[in-house]
């Protein structure tokens, strides 16, 4: 197998695996749990059990593998001699595609400092076992791994493309209309699932194909960082130029398929999730002969259902280079979105007999802004928490092939099949709200981005802040000084105005701003969770400063 040379004199091999000088760590920790969700017993760090019955999988942790050392005996890194030349095979500039050296989000200062931090960690130990569960545990991410693929069929049915979104004898018994609704809907059809697997494959190869520049990521607790690949935004452009050849060569036929079978699409892009998850959580289990694979700090607690959500794996790659989680984070479901809201435009156009309605139009450029904007800073996904921290398990993998571009573009599904008319007051409000988000949003997230990237440059040079402890640095004015999550408040008023194109007569397409309005307060908590572990007096500091915590004078 191929290894190529990283920091601390460590190697990792081209499918991702860490390998230490001479020795693999076998180390294990085990602590008890805060949450009131039990006692962590008899956990190892692998975590792989021999028979695991349905009781095992929800309540109780796996058996320990017979070979692991006593949780009392860390192994320990050995890092004589790696210093030095960690230092000198410090990071490579990284060349962003659109002009200029992107280290995402990290100063010198911080990269020293994250450098500290590694060293500690691979002192003591790179995968230890998770204490801390989130989103209610084990308990509560079973009826996530349930819950999510349920709500997210159960909101297809709900608009019904003949009698409404959803019809009105809903409201008169839902349990009849769910029933009637089961009865009738086709969910599974071959070619929904041939078009999604040749969807991702053909994402795939654009992803691998097209050309980009290389960048790296934000060091891994070893202290190592991946390099990363940046082509999203050509590979979108190339999604939209095939559209248009498929559009030329077969017209609106296919579009319209899209659009009249967005249920049998999301059974099969659930299959897909599925069946990725469950291999990414089995091979996140292997052994490979020298070294081991790096585990997410939350999703190593040992319980089978709550490592298969949150993740057990931190950074999945085939061949070494094809980082699953940063390409599916990005391309098939988000560009499958803005596709998605084409398709039902073109239905909307044909069933009005070529004329779309102007909620439809801004439901397609608003949110296909979003997209564009996304794939256009493609660096600044590297490092959010899902890259840096979660691991790739069923909770991202169906939230970007299946959450988002089906659940996203309830808007548009809604508006395609009931084109509400808006007064021309309320096509100027919506459009105004819309602005108003994409500037509190963009220019959040550019300001820091700026601020921990090139700190001297004027448009954030007299900006005050706090030095942390830890190096890095923490803005008080400007922006993040009006709240600690203002870039959240902006997204969410996007997310409002989404919801506003579709008038006031059905509460499904609201949906989305109502969920998401539930994510940024659970991700606000885990964020500030997290800095408050990692700043300590300096974070307290930073709160006395700035009260907010999303929505200024607010909450
Ligand atoms: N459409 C969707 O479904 C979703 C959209 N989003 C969007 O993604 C974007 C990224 O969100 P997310 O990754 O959660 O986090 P943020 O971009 O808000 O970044 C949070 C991190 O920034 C650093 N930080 C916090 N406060 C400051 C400060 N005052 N000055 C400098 N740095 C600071 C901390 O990292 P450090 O440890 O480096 O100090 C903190 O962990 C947001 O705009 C959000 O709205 C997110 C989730 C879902
Ligand atoms: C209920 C469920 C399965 C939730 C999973 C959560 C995911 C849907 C979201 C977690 C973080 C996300 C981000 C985006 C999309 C939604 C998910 C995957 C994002 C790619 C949207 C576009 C933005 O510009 C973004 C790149 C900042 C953003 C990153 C986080």
């Amino acid at each position: 197998m191929s290894t190529r040379a990283t920091r601390r004199g460590k190697k990792t091999t081209l499918d991702g695996v860490l390998e230490t000088e001479g020795s693999t760590v076998t180390s294990t920790r085990e602590t008890t749990p805060v949450g009131g969700d039990g006692p962590i017993a008899n956990r190892t760090r692998r975590g792989s059990a021999a028979s695991t019955t349905l009781s095992d999988l929800i309540g109780s942790p796996s058996r320990r593998a017979a070979s692991e050392p006593p949780s009392d005996v860390p192994v320990r890194h050995s890092l004589a001699g790696s210093r030095a030349s960690t230092r000198q095979s410090s990071v490579t500039p990284s060349i962003s595609s659109r002009g200029g050296s992107v280290e995402p989000g990290l100063d010198e200062d911080e990269e020293l400092e994250e450098e500290e931090e590694a060293t500690e960690l691979v002192d003591a130990d790179i995968n230890s076992i998770t204490t801390t569960f989130e989103f209610m545990g084990p308990h509560g991410t079973a009826l996530a791994v349930l819950g999510v693929p349920v709500v997210t069929l159960a909101l297809q049915l709900l608009c019904d493309p003949v009698k409404g979104c959803p019809s009105s004898n809903f409201y008169e018994s839902p349990l009849a209309y769910f029933t009637d609704r089961i009865s009738h809907a086709t969910f599974f059809k071959l070619e929904a699932v041939a078009a999604i697997f040749g969807w991702m494959i053909f994402q795939a190869l654009l992803y691998g194909y097209l050309p980009g520049t290389y960048i790296q990521g934000v060091p891994l607790p070893t202290g190592e960082r991946l390099t990363y690949k940046i082509n999203a935004f050509g590979c979108m452009i190339a999604t939209y130029i095939a559209a248009y050849a498929v559009f030329s060569v077969k017209g609106l036929g296919p579009f319209l398929w899209v659009a009249d079978n967005t249920l049998p699409l999301a059974v099969a892009a659930t299959i897909y999730a599925i069946i990725q998850s469950v291999l990414l959580y089995v091979l996140s289990h292997r052994i490979p002969p020298h070294g081991q694979i790096l585990l997410a700090k939350g999703g190593n607690s040992g319980y089978p259902i709550y490592d298969f959500w949150m993740g057990r794996e931190l950074n999945p790659r085939l061949w070494g280079w094809f980082d699953l989680k940063y390409f599916c984070e990005l391309r098939p479901g988000l560009v499958g979105w803005s596709v998605l809201n084409v398709c039902l435009a073109c239905r909307q156009w044909v069933n009005l007999g070529g004329t779309l309605t102007p909620g439809m139009v801004m439901v397609v450029l608003f949110e296909g802004y979003y997209v564009i904007d996304a794939q256009w800073n493609e660096p600044a996904i590297l490092t959010t928490m899902d890259i840096t921290t979660d691991g790739f398990g069923f909770m991202l993998t169906f939230g970007d092939l299946v959450w988002v571009p089906f659940n996203y573009s309830l808007q548009a599904l809604y508006l395609s099949r009931n084109p509400e008319s808006l007064s021309s007051a309320a096509v100027a409000g919506i459009c105004l709200l819309q602005l108003f988000g994409i500037y509190i949003f963009r220019s959040a997230n550019s300001e820091k981005n700026l601020f921990r990237t090139n700190p001297d440059d004027p448009a954030v040079q007299h900006l005050e802040y706090i030095q942390t402890k830890r190096g890095s640095r923490l803005l008080v004015s400007g922006w993040w000084g009006l709240a600690r999550h203002i870039n959240y408040f902006g997204d969410w008023l996007m997310s409002l105005s989404w919801c506003l194109t579709t008038g006031c007569s059905s509460p499904i397409p609201y949906f989305y701003c109502i969920y998401f309005a539930i994510l940024l307060i659970h991700r606000e908590i885990r964020d500030e969770h997290k800095c408050r572990n990692k700043y300590g007096e300096d974070w307290e500091e930073y709160c006395r400063r700035v009260k907010w915590r999303i929505v200024p004078y607010i909450w």
